[in-house]
């Protein structure tokens, strides 16, 4: 689309030969009906009056003749007419160009001197015919001549109109082309001076193009044109239209499908702010990742709504969400949701899930003919272009939905997670039907790692720190006048969206999403209601992925009417860790667990258990209390554990905390356990759903 803009800008300069010079009269036929003889005549019209007023004085010539050829009293007054009429042209042109004023004051002395002569002694008398015929066609001429060169003095096509502009910021010898003018919004080619100045001279000028057209910065814009590094598009939007705060209304496209745009807000010009998820092989778009980026108060909580709401509006996707705020903003969308968590472990959980159901998925698709995941793939597979079964014939296999996996407020997860995995997660997930949105309150190197930026191809940037606009928005989006550092987090809600499919020339163009106020909540309830009854469900590819992970810690949807299974509760991360770097209590930090527990006779396997009666389990009756304690906290769905989680139980049965740390170790050698990427911290691999 750029490409095509910039074919047409080049063609949009004069020199570039007869389309731009000609404008538009001669392809549309305006005012000749579409002929030759048409469009000439239309061209020629405004030359016509200068020869009109010659003929008119010839002929006014010879009826003066007629009327007063032997009256001395019409002699005088006929030349102090022409005296006072060259006069009042002269004065009347005081406002004018003096080359105008003497030009318009010749004409009408010598237009009058003749017309005099002409009605006293004839207009063939002597030489004044002579003088008419010579005299009146280069009066015509001059004012034909003058007015072919004003027209392309003053005409925007060429130069000369706009180098005061492009002179004042240090362009000379640039050039515009002809602008496009839409309701505040003006489009004009430029061309740069070959070999003098580059598309990153014009970029660097734009804060002093606004400052000379008195425009905050956001206003101007440049489009460079990818085949050429001295030509592009100066884009100028003179009315900040997004002052008006338009209030979210509801869903775009309830029912629609998650592969037909999400509608979040509108651009400046008024047209709808709006990206994609999935790929579409058609369009040659990619799947793509979404990081939503924005300094607190600038309108993140808005966005992620905007999203979510039309993401839980489409028929065909689930989605997994993690909200370490405890769903603050989210909860009337909770019952719409597939997963919901809170953030700390059940968030690892969740992590550890997705990375499961990725070659899950992937196996799936591939089995049933897809290269990546299309609308078709979530419905009930009946085709035998489709089909997993080997004699070809239809395998009606249940469909898979798309799959939105949403980290909010995320640094901390990344973090744990690590760059690999994350940026493994993204990679593959493309080919998975699956899409991942990250949101990040401080957008910034110290928040998120390059790599893992990078994995993101999508981004919505929001007000931000100036010192972090490199962070969210590339190079060439900041050179063709996106500043998101101008509006920090005051104004809410403006942002600039990349993402496939949109074309890059609107990039750097600001739009504002809408805003959710209270009244938004109910339309909010209704619609997480309406996901639970009409929305997709897991196919059992997918959960059977994540319940080998999960266990009982996921639930699917809630059933509508249904209580929401409580989202899992994060648990405290900063707790103390011994030297081995498992999770200990302060007053057990620096006991060995290895070492002989006290009382015990029997080796460091012998729990203090029923010391009441002074009964010590063997070592195999302790090993299954563990056994049952692990399966404990898989049914009640807390999938990750520590040493502190198992404060109470050792209270309650009399064991050592050291002892519980020696098990807890020995249960991830034995594959009950998946070590954490926090230290000390386990993940239960789950019996109960997988039997
Ligand atoms: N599109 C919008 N138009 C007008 N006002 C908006 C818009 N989006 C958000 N706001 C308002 O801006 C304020 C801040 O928004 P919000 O709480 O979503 O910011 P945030 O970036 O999520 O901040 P934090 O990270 O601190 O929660 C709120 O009062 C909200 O109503």
């Amino acid at each position: 689309m750029a490409r095509n803009n910039s074919r047409r800008a080049r063609h949009d300069f004069p020199d570039d030969g007869m389309l731009a010079f000609a404008g538009p009269g001669l392809l549309s036929g305006e005012g000749g009906g579409g002929s030759v003889r048409g469009y000439l005549l239309h061209r020629v019209k405004p030359h016509l009056p200068p020869w009109l007023a010659v003929g008119a004085t010839g002929v006014a010539g010879a009826l003066g003749h007629w009327r007063w050829a032997d009256s001395a009293a019409a002699g005088v007054g006929l030349t102090l007419s022409s005296v006072l009429l060259t006069g009042a042209t002269w004065w009347a042109g005081k406002a004018t160009s003096q080359q105008r004023r003497l030009h318009s004051a010749i004409t009408v002395a010598a237009g009058s001197a003749w017309l005099t002569a002409a009605c006293l002694a004839g207009p063939t008398a002597g030489p004044l015919d002579d003088l008419f015929l010579m005299g009146g066609p280069v009066v015509a001429l001059s004012w034909n001549v003058r007015m072919v060169l004003r027209r392309n003095d003053a005409d925007p096509q060429g130069d000369g109109a706009d180098k005061g502009l492009l002179e004042k910021v240090g362009l000379a010898r640039a050039m515009l082309g002809t602008a496009k003018v839409e309701p505040n919004r003006v489009t004009a080619p430029v061309a740069l001076a070959a070999g003098e100045q580059t598309n990153d001279d014009m970029a660097k000028s734009l804060g002093r193009i606004a400052s000379a057209l008195d425009l905050p910065t956001s206003a101007v814009r440049y489009n460079p044109d990818p085949d050429s590094s001295r030509r592009g598009e100066l884009v100028i939007v003179p009315e900040d239209m997004l002052g008006d705060v338009v209030e979210w209304e509801g869903p775009s496209n309830l029912g629609g499908s998650i592969a037909e745009p999400l509608v979040i807000g509108r651009y400046d010009d008024g047209s709808p702010l709006q990206m994609w998820l999935p790929g579409d092989p058609e369009a040659g778009r990619n799947s793509t990742h979404v990081l939503v980026a924005g300094m607190s108060g600038s309108g993140k909580g808005d966005a992620a709504l905007n999203l979510l709401t039309e993401i839980l509006s489409r028929r065909d996707v689930i989605v997994w969400f993690s909200d370490p705020k405890a769903f603050q903003d989210f909860a009337p969308l909770r019952p719409g949701l597939d997963w919901a968590v809170e953030g700390g472990s059940p968030t690892e959980v969740m992590v550890a899930a997705v990375q499961a159901a990725i070659p899950a998925r992937t196996r799936w698709l591939g089995a049933h003919g897809y290269r990546q995941w299309v609308p078709e793939a979530a419905e009930q597979q009946t085709s035998r272009e489709h089909t997993c079964r080997p004699d070809g014939r239809p395998c009606g296999c249940p469909g898979m939905p798309f799959l939105v996996a949403w980290w909010e407020e995320a640094a901390n997860t990344l973090r744990n997670m690590g760059d690999d995995a994350f940026t493994g997660i993204t990679q593959e997930a493309r080919s998975a039907g699956m899409a991942a949105f990250v949101s990040l309150q401080r957008p910034s190197y110290d928040q998120m790692s390059t790599s893992t930026r990078a994995s993101l191809p999508s981004v919505i940037a929001l007000g931000c720190d100036p010192r972090d606009e490199g962070f969210v928005l590339s190079d060439d989006v900041l050179a063709a006048g996106a500043r998101p550092g101008a509006w920090g987090n005051r104004r809410p809600g403006y942002c600039y969206v990349v993402s496939p499919g949109i074309p890059e020339d609107r990039y750097a163009s600001p739009g504002r999403t809408f805003r959710f106020t209270h009244r938004a909540v109910e339309v909010m309830e209704l619609l997480a209601q309406w996901a639970q009854r009409n929305g997709a469900t897991t196919d059992p590819v997918t959960a059977g992925a994540v319940s080998a992970v999960a266990g009982t810690a996921y639930t699917g949807r809630a059933q509508p009417g249904d209580e929401q299974p409580a989202p899992l509760r994060a648990v405290q991360e900063d707790e103390p860790m011994d030297n081995s770097g498992l999770l200990v209590d302060p007053e057990d930090a620096g006991i060995d667990p290895e070492a002989d527990l006290p009382g015990s006779e029997q080796g460091d396997d012998t729990p203090i258990f029923g010391q009441e009666t002074g009964r010590k389990p063997t070592p195999e009756e302790a090993r299954q209390l563990f056994a049952r304690a692990l399966e404990e906290f898989e049914s009640n769905g807390q999938m990750i554990v520590g040493p502190k989680d198992f404060m109470d139980w050792c209270e309650r049965n009399n064991l050592s905390r050291p002892w519980v740390s020696a098990r807890l170790k020995e249960a991830a050698e034995n594959g009950r356990l998946e070590p954490t990427n926090t230290t000390g911290r386990w993940r239960i691999v789950p019996t109960l759903a997988a039997a």
